[in-house]
């Protein structure tokens, strides 16, 4: 088997892979990227854009149901033809990658389809073909979804996420493990597309990670939209028959025509040992330049930093400036940004209050409930939410804005958690009237008292 000399391979052309390979593509490194499945990743194919476009229509449908009151009658009648259209035309171009093969090799990348396996610690196997990298290789492997090892669930035709976005016809009745991120978006959306959803989510409550206001916001919210919460408790056995069978363990069981498992994502790590990568960790560990061993480096979700699309990005930019010597900021996690796109969305940045206080900081809260603001008064139906804010040491160290526009209210918070701007310069910033993030003025009042 001969052996090719390359600058760089990048393994996994996800959202991470795709922006790394083609920027130093574009630099002009003689650069390999290989991809076993679709150059984009997850997050075009069957994670951000097509959810969201599902949240967009789901949203739609609950606008119109609060028009009365508001402005009038409307009858909806949910139909998810046009989605299922917009997400295979639009979204997808039919799960055709195309695009962005020619994107990455118009940057004069070379395009490899393949299952990249490292095979010594700067050589990487794709095909049969051996790259010897001598400038470097980058991990972007990404993550796939947790099946967890529950009994009977491994013979049965259970959903991931995969499964949901290319749904052309929805099943009447859906159970849903897991009630994170995956399981609150989708199990909301499907419901106002008149699905019966039940959560089953291990933990006391959605939306654990986040703060206890953002969980109850989030119950509450799937609750009006018709969805079955059970929290607390941990499915002891699947059983498939035409339907599903879960049983929990509080002695109850659960039946449903389909049962999607949203438990969490797990790093891809297999034939990256030759790396020196510990396979037996549940991420590839890297250093504050995304350095994970010698001349290697590891971005994105595979990192375990934060499985999301901003952070794959953000991690890829370091990594190349890196590889290119170019210097400039290393990674920094303090503001950490993300947003749940349920309706109320639930944005968030940096530490929640227990993260703070068990951090040793000194903590200070401010909140307000969006009810209570003059935007979110003038708003009425679909108005529910809050601005939560975590000061300590004269600064913000975290934030949460749960509203009709709380993946944008963030925005600011995300600012002033990253520029470490004084809470006494955000209290004297002027806020325009009547918005929503007016509110954050109304929550900084309780940081001060
Ligand atoms: C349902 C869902 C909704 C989401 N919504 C959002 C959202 O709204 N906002 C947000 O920021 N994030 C969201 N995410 C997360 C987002 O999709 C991921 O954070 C993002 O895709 C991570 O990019 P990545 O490049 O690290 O990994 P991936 O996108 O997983 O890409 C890794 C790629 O590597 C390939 N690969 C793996 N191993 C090999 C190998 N050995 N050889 C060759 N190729 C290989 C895979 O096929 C894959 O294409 C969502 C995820 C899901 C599942
Ligand atoms: N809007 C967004 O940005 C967005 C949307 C979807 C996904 N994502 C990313 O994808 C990641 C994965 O999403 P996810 O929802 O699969 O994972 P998650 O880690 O967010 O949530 C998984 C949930 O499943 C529960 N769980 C685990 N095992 C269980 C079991 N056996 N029975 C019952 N419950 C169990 C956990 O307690 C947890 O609440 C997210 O953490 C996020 O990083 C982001």
């Amino acid at each position: 088997m001969g052996e090719i000399e390359v600058d760089v391979v990048v393994m996994g052309l996800g959202v991470g892979g795709e922006e790394a390979a083609g920027r130093l593509a574009a630099a002009g490194l003689n650069v390999v990227g290989v991809e076993n499945t679709l150059v984009g990743g997850e997050c075009p194919y069957w994670g951000c854009v097509p959810t969201k476009m599902m949240v967009r229509a789901g949203s739609a449908i609950a606008e119109a149901w609060r028009i009365p009151g508001l402005a009038g009658v409307a009858t909806v009648t949910p139909d998810w033809e046009p989605v299922a259209k917009r997400i295979r035309e639009a979204a997808t171009d039919d799960w055709n990658d195309k695009v962005a093969v020619d994107r990455f090799t118009g940057k004069g990348g070379h395009f490899v389809r393949g299952t990249a396996e490292a095979v010594g610690p700067n050589k990487v196997q794709v095909n049969d073909q051996v790259y010897v990298a001598t400038r470097g290789i980058v991990i972007a492997t990404g993550t796939s979804a947790v099946i967890p090892p529950i009994d009977g669930l491994a013979g049965t035709p259970y959903w991931t996420n995969r499964d949901v976005v290319e749904l052309e016809v929805l099943p009447s009745t859906l159970l849903v493990l897991g009630g994170g991120a995956i399981g609150v978006e989708l199990a909301q959306v499907l419901a106002r597309f008149g699905v019966q959803v039940t959560i089953i989510e291990g933990s006391s409550r959605l939306l654990a990670m986040e703060e206890p206001e953002s969980s109850e916001v989030a119950a509450t919210a799937l609750a009006a939209d018709g969805v079955t919460i059970r929290a607390g408790v941990h499915a002891t056995k699947v059983s498939y028959e035409e339907g599903f069978t879960v049983s929990l363990d509080d002695g109850s069981t659960l039946t449903g025509e389909k049962l999607l498992v949203a438990t969490g994502r797990a790093a891809r790590l297999a034939g990256l040992e030759a790396l020196g990568v510990d396979t037996s960790a549940r991420f590839v560990k890297t250093d504050e330049w995304l350095r994970a061993g010698d001349k290697v480096w590891a971005v994105g979700d595979v990192t375990g930093n934060g499985a999301f699309t901003h952070m794959a990005m953000y991690e890829a930019d370091i990594a190349v400036r890196d590889i290119l010597g170019q210097g400039g900021p290393a990674a920094d996690y303090r503001a950490k940004p993300r947003v749940t796109f349920i309706d109320p969305e639930i944005g968030a940045v940096g530490l929640t209050e227990k993260q703070a206080r068990d951090a040793g900081l000194d903590v200070r809260v401010g909140y307000v409930p969006l009810s209570s603001t003059t935007r979110g008064f003038i708003h009425g139906p679909g108005n529910d939410g809050f601005i939560k804010l975590v000061a300590a040491g004269g600064v913000l160290v975290g934030a949460t804005t749960a509203g009709p526009a709380g993946g944008e209210m963030i925005g600011a918070l995300s600012v002033a958690v990253h520029a470490s701007v004084p809470v006494s310069t955000l209290h004297s910033t002027i806020w325009a009237y009547p918005t929503f993030h007016r509110g954050i003025g109304s929550a900084l009042e309780g940081l001060l008292q």
